[in-house]
């Protein structure tokens, strides 16, 4: 893919050794540790922090859009503010929003969250594709055309997720497998064999991922196959044990901490951001080294 895909991004960003990606989650408790409101203006200006942090230093942010549209229309200006900041400072946003529904309908999701100009533009976004991998499609235009992203959830942090996301399909393969291949076989046809895909999957830091038939041993595919993971911190994985947990599908990783980072107020985030971004490079450049 050309450097302005979304794969292309991110092997720059994996070039210069950023691989974290910092949550942007306003809690309710975290909004008070702050100082600040449990509303729009306060999930605001946690986010603007964020992005001010994470500049430079962090791969990508994450907003957890469910933080702000517990606010409506005003959680949304909010959100609207806090992704012009992350485009300006030139930092990948990957909205955290998780849709997913029949194709044509997922196509007006894809178009909020990943068209060019749309008020609420991310660089990627995360989707369900329990409606079939193929209901993503309406967001398959954009990551060819302009140069956009997605993260399909695959295995998710969540323990009670297991029952479904192991059973086996008709093929034999587990859905979460089958998230997997459906992923590195989109990359593989939009860009034969070169750096790091624009499809990626969520694949949990806290799972066994043998457990959900992914064989985190087997050799590199490429283009590499970006994974998001989340889990890491709060949910009790450790980023200094990146390596071991995602292994030969780690090579295009994306760590996630969000309540760990944001826990203590903005005194100190810039160090909690750069503690972490650094964390996350040393344990993978020590695994390549
Ligand atoms: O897609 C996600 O980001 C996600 C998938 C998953 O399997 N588990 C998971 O925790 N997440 C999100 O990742 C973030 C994790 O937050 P912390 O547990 O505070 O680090 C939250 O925004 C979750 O919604």
């Amino acid at each position: 893919m050309s450097a302005r895909s979304f794969g292309g991004r991110l092997a720059a960003e994996f070039a210069a050794g950023r691989h974290l990606c910092a949550g942007i989650d306003p809690h309710a408790p975290l909004l008070a540790d702050w100082g600040l409101g449990d509303d729009a203006a306060g999930a605001e200006r946690m986010g603007r922090e964020v992005v001010a942090a994470a500049a430079g230093v962090a791969a990508c942010v994450k907003p957890q859009v469910a933080f702000f549209e517990r606010f409506g229309s005003a959680g949304y200006a909010a959100l609207e503010r806090v992704l012009a900041d992350a485009r300006e400072a030139g930092l990948l946003v990957v909205a955290d929003v998780k849709r997913g529904d029949i194709g044509s309908s997922f196509g007006a999701y894809a178009d909020a969250w990943l068209a060019p100009g749309s008020p609420l533009e991310a660089d990627a976004m995360t989707a369900v594709a329990y409606q079939g991998f193929e209901s993503l499609v309406g967001a398959f235009a954009h990551v060819r055309d302009h140069g956009k992203g997605l993260f399909v959830l695959a295995a998710t942090s969540n323990p009670e997720a297991r029952e479904v996301q192991r059973a086996a399909r008709d093929d034999g393969r587990s859905v979460a497998r089958a998230m997997v291949e459906d992923a590195e076989a989109f990359n593989a046809e939009a860009a034969a064999g070169s750096g790091v895909g624009s499809v990626g999957v969520v694949l949990g830091a806290t799972l066994d991922l043998a457990d959900f038939g992914i064989d985190v041993a087997k050799p590199a595919v490429r283009p590499a196959l970006p994974v998001l993971a989340p889990g890491f911190g709060h949910q009790g994985a450790r980023i200094e044990q990146a390596a071991q947990i995602f292994g030969g599908i780690g090579h295009a990783l994306l760590a996630n901490e969000s309540r760990s980072i944001l826990a203590g107020g903005a005194v100190g985030l810039a160090d909690r951001v750069r503690g972490r971004a650094d964390a996350i490079a040393s344990a993978l450049a020590a695994s390549r080294a």
